[in-house]
């Protein structure tokens, strides 16, 4: 790449090859692995998403059942990873305590040295297994509340979500959740994947990697709008507060978060289209919509002002709020979901690897002399 192409923010730059996924943004197609992924959240179980993904196919109903098995032997999350979250401030963000759970997982993991594509298929499983388990639990920690485990007669995505609310979720419930999993699991190359791949690269191991994609995910340009996104919806109250609100930020030159995406640019996500569908049949089911109003009337403002589009966080902040979920626990909840994807670009990354090591367009000083320092003090 030469100075003259060069743009902040490593906008069009190609980082590295991969066959996991990729965002066609002409034909609006996320495709993850050969498959449209609005199709998949449509059509299956996250639980075959997180086969396609690490293995490469579609798991055959036999191999479901065996995905399945393993996430629940797995999850048993170590005593000593809940005294590390027990002793950490009431305050501390949930995006801190699970990147401290994260990072502290390594030291209980019996095959850390082993970095073979088998020993990180199952330390895949383990992060999946246990991932939700830290961030329903270090929710509950944090309010002096008990513990929660899996139950044996919930499926994968209903014990995620039941072990955060404590209600064991309707069928209706665990459809759309499938949907929120599925439409967070991966995303081609944002900043998260981006940071876990470059820590990779140095064959650091993928808990490194990981923790390094939770710290990338907490801020708000990246997974940390649809915590904020749904702070504006909750602040604003009524259609009209929000239209206020939305104008108001636009007039302030502010942005408004769950608009704009670097890749899609001025199109639809086509995540956020699945989420405003979950949204309206939600609202619909329930009788109250206006949440969902709420959110048209926003995404009318700013397209007509500002020719910006939703991205996912904007209509998945609102079914997570319809789902149960509190609202500090949308960005834990993205990175419970991403940790397939995540983990499938640091195998990937490991298999291919070379060490990721840009240059800079230099903008400092030349020349300076300590010998002129010394003599000028
Ligand atoms: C799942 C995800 O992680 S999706 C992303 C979630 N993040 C958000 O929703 C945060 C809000 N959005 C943004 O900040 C941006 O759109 C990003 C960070 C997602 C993409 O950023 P970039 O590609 O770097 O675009 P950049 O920030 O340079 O914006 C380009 C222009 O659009 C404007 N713009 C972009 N997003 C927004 C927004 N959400 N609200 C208002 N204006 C915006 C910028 O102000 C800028 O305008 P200007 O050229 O007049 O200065
Ligand atoms: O692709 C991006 O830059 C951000 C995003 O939408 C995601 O990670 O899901």
């Amino acid at each position: 790449m030469s100075i003259e192409s060069y743009k902040p923010g490593l906008e069009n730059v190609i980082a590295c090859e991969t066959s996991i996924s990729y965002l066609d943004v002409e034909h609006e197609e996320i495709v993850i692995r050969g498959y449209d992924l609005i199709d998949l959240a449509r059509q299956l179980s996250y639980v075959d998403v997180i086969g396609l993904l690490l293995d490469g196919r579609l798991p055959s109903p036999d191999e479901r059942v065996t995905i399945e098995q393993m996430l629940s032997e797995q999850a048993h999350l170590p005593e000593g990873i809940y005294a590390i979250l027990s002793s950490l401030p009431a305050s501390t963000h949930p995006m801190d305590a699970l990147r401290t759970g994260v990072s502290a997982l390594s030291g209980f993991d019996p095959e850390l040295a082993n970095a073979s594509v088998e020993a990180n298929r199952r330390r895949a499983f383990r992060l999946l297994a246990l991932v939700p388990q830290i961030v329903a639990n270090s929710y509950h920690i944090a309010r002096g509340e008990g513990l929660v485990q899996p139950r044996s007669d919930l499926s994968f995505v209903a014990n995620c979500l039941y072990m955060i609310t404590k209600r064991e979720p309707s069928a209706a419930e665990e459809r759309y959740y499938n949907q929120v999993l599925m439409v967070y699991c991966e995303h081609e190359l944002p900043n998260s994947t981006f940071a876990a791949r470059v820590i990779a690269s140095t064959q650091s191991d993928m808990y490194g990697a990981l923790t390094g994609a939770v710290a990338s995910l907490k801020g708000p340009l990246h997974g940390g709008a649809n915590e904020a996104v749904m702070n504006m919806l909750l602040e604003a109250q009524t259609v009209e507060g929000f239209e206020r609100l939305v104008r108001t930020k636009l007039a302030n030159k502010e942005k408004i978060m769950g608009f704009g995406h670097r890749v899609y640019m001025r199109k639809s996500d086509p995540r956020a289209l699945l989420m405003k569908e979950a949204l309206r049949e939600m609202s619909e089911a329930s009788g109250d919509d206006r949440l969902y109003h709420m959110c048209l009337a926003g995404e009318e403002i700013v397209r007509e002002e500002k020719g910006l589009f939703p991205n996912l966080d904007y209509y998945a902040a609102p079914v997570m709020h319809l789902l149960g979920i509190p609202v500090e626990l949308f960005t834990p909840v993205f990175f419970a979901a991403r940790v397939v994807g995540l983990a499938a670009h640091v195998t990937e990354q490991l298999e291919h690897n070379r060490l990721f090591r840009p240059r800079v367009l230099y903008t400092g000083p030349r020349g300076n002399k300590v010998s002129q320092i010394i003599a000028d003090n």
